[in-house]
């Protein structure tokens, strides 16, 4: 399996350091999980290694060599992810939704018909084909979102928030659609979720992101058990949302 690392990166917005230093690996674990309070640099993360924001320093690496240009050089390079935002095409059906990404890769239109069918199947979604995105059921538009992101078979599938909104039960079927998608040699997954139950339940390996520094990176079990993550969590200045996170 091939690897996408950020290496030493910061991103600085003006005098904030969004992220201060931080080398991550996704590739070697399965599904690797990047967890971390509001405001950590966990999207940060994202958009730096799919071309979204540039590094102020440090770099991206694509099995052991740089990467850089827009977003859509880091897509044909196998990376792909998906937003907080589902960002679908409202009044297109879920699967022209799929073949618009197919297109957007190169696809010819037929060609593209096919690769939707297939990720439909895939996934797990084929019911919701002819489906109109923008009246689908919230937990719907976020499974399609992540299914839109499969098209074309990327080798790195970076997920931000996939859960949100979501009820724990809703956040299990989507944990489901997950395994899916990485069974039988699919993307090495980066999931970047508030609902660390799920985190903890999905992932091979965790990286605990705290103020732009990661802080820990470890089994889920032991994660589970760091003080030095449960610090981060619920520390001093910790808000209800972070306490919810760690619930
Ligand atoms: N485009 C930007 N311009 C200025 N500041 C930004 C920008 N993007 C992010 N930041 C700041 O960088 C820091 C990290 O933000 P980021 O969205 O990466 O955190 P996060 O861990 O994903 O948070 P959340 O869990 O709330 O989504 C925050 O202080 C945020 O306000």
């Amino acid at each position: 399996m091939g690897s996408l690392s950020l290496e030493h990166v910061r991103v600085s917005f003006g005098g904030l350091n969004a992220l201060t230093d931080v080398s991550l690996t996704m590739g070697p674990a399965g599904i690797l999980g990047l967890i971390g309070p509001n405001g950590a640099g966990k999207s940060t993360c994202i958009n730096v290694m799919t071309g979204f924001q540039k590094a102020s320093a440090g770099r991206v690496l694509l099995d052991g060599r740089a990467i850089g240009g827009p977003p859509a050089a880091f897509r044909h390079a196998g990376i792909s992810r998906t937003f907080q935002a589902g960002r679908l095409f409202a009044t297109l059906t879920v699967a022209e939704n799929l073949a618009a990404a197919a297109i957007g890769m190169g696809l010819s239109r037929r060609a593209a018909a096919t690769e939707a069918d297939r990720v439909l199947d895939q996934t797990g979604i084929a019911q919701l084909a002819h489906e109109v995105a923008a009246v689908l059921p919230y937990t719907d538009q976020r499974r399609v979102a992540i299914a839109r992101a499969t098209v074309c078979q990327p080798k790195f599938l970076l997920l931000d928030e996939p859960a949100a909104g979501m009820s724990q039960q809703e956040a299990q079927g989507l944990a489901d659609t997950i395994r899916t998608i990485r069974a039988n040699e699919g993307p090495a997954v980066l999931l970047v979720e508030h609902q660390v139950g799920l985190v903890l339940s999905l992932c091979d390996e965790i990286a605990v992101l705290d103020r732009g520094r990661i802080i820990a990176l470890d089994t889920p079990d032991a994660i589970a058990r760091d003080e030095v993550v449960r610090e981060a969590y619920l520390g001093t200045s910790g808000d209800a949302h972070q306490r919810k996170a760690c619930a």
